[in-house]
């Protein structure tokens, strides 16, 4: 496993005016399970593809221990791939195709096996070792993709390129858990590309969200709730997103529309230092129907009940904003007024979170 760092990383294709992957500089550790997360067209193939030595990128290097390999060959970076589609010999039993990475390396065979075998029980394929692959469904095939990439304890990383596409939404569920255990058993240093939040927050300890050819934010599924760095991991993450409401610093408070909020004067000195129109950003979570205290009044539009969970649509200084209620709320009134929870109250200026 080894210590991934990019080093004024950047990418413009030939012909392109505009990066697909603006240039930056970050570390990623070994052992970590990480997952590359964004929008389609945000840059991640493009990150992924220079990791793994199919692409050379047009600045900067890419470090593994401190080793440039920037123009190395896939072949000479000692990484495994999983792709989309199950990449599997046809003729070969399973119990040979996930140990052709193996006798690849010349591993002697009673290590083959032991190895084989340990796989094959996490991914729940112990009675399927003798069956030819030529008989198997594309998901199980991806299955056996899946464990041919984890099988080598010596590559620096494993990278996964949306490999849970061709999977069931059930078995992908399954799977997600098992690949996490995985993780947990082997410490191997993951890599997961997706643009699914759900798979991202369920897989990785460090979730790095890219946005048009940007890394905005890399943290933990928590952190990315809690402290959105952008507002663009506020509004992708979560259902439904972050509110973000443009506002004005007042003296001493925040002004929405014809209202205003009180905030301390620490935070209002932050703020005055900006000197750029700011966005305040509240996660629907953290609103709550309030009494007494500062609040804000707002237009009640509708009340849906989602199950464990009841979701309040409103108006407030012309913007939409979504309130998570507890399950036994109920609203009375077309008006309502509400409680801003000051801790998780973020502010944003050109889209980067700066209190
Ligand atoms: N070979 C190429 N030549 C020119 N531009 C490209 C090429 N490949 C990708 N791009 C552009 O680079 C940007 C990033 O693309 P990339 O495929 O890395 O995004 P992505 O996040 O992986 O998207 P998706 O999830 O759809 O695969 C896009 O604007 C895309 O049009």
């Amino acid at each position: 496993m080894a210590k991934i760092e990019l080093v004024g990383l950047g990418h413009k294709y030939p012909g392109n005016a505009d990066y697909s992957l603006q240039p930056q500089t970050m570390t990623w550790q070994d052992g970590g399970a990480y997952a590359l997360l964004g929008p389609s067209g945000c840059g991640k193939t493009t990150l992924l593809n220079i990791i793994s030595g199919l692409l050379i990128p047009s600045e900067g290097q890419v470090l593994f221990d401190g080793c440039d390999v920037t123009r190395l060959p896939t072949e000479q970076r000692n990484i495994a791939q999983v792709f989309q589609f199950p990449v599997i010999y046809d003729t070969m039993t399973v119990f040979d195709n996930l140990a052709f990475p193996l006798r690849n390396r010349k591993l002697r065979e009673p290590e083959v096996k032991s190895r084989v075998q340990e796989i094959a029980e996490i991914l729940d394929l112990t009675g399927d070792l003798k069956r030819r692959a030529a008989g198997l469904s594309a998901e199980e095939k991806q299955i056996i993709s899946l464990g041919r990439g984890l099988v080598r304890k010596d590559v620096a990383a494993v990278l996964f390129d949306e490999p849970l596409t061709v999977i069931d939404p059930h078995v992908k569920w399954l799977l997600r858990r098992q690949l996490k255990r995985i993780h947990q058993q082997l410490k191997l240093s993951l890599i997961y590309v997706t643009h699914d939040q759900i798979e991202a927050l369920t897989f990785a300890d460090q979730v790095v969200v890219m946005y048009e050819g940007q890394v905005v934010q890399m943290g933990t599924p928590q952190d990315l709730f809690e402290t959105p760095a952008h507002t663009f991991v506020g509004h992708f993450i979560g259902s439904p997103g972050m509110n973000l409401l443009p506002c004005q610093l007042e003296g001493q408070s925040i002004r929405l529309g014809t209202q205003t909020l009180p905030i301390d004067s620490a935070l209002a000195g932050k703020l005055a230092s900006i000197g750029q129109p700011l966005t305040l950003g509240i996660r629907p979570e953290f609103i709550q129907l309030a009494e007494d205290g500062p609040t804000l009044d707002a237009e009640v539009l509708r009340l849906e009940d989602l199950g464990t969970v009841k979701l309040l649509t409103a108006q407030l200084a012309g913007q939409t904003i979504k309130i998570k209620l507890g399950e036994h709320a109920s609203v009375n009134s077309d008006r309502v007024r509400l409680g801003f929870t000051p801790a998780r109250t973020m502010f944003y200026a050109d889209g980067r979170r700066v209190a």
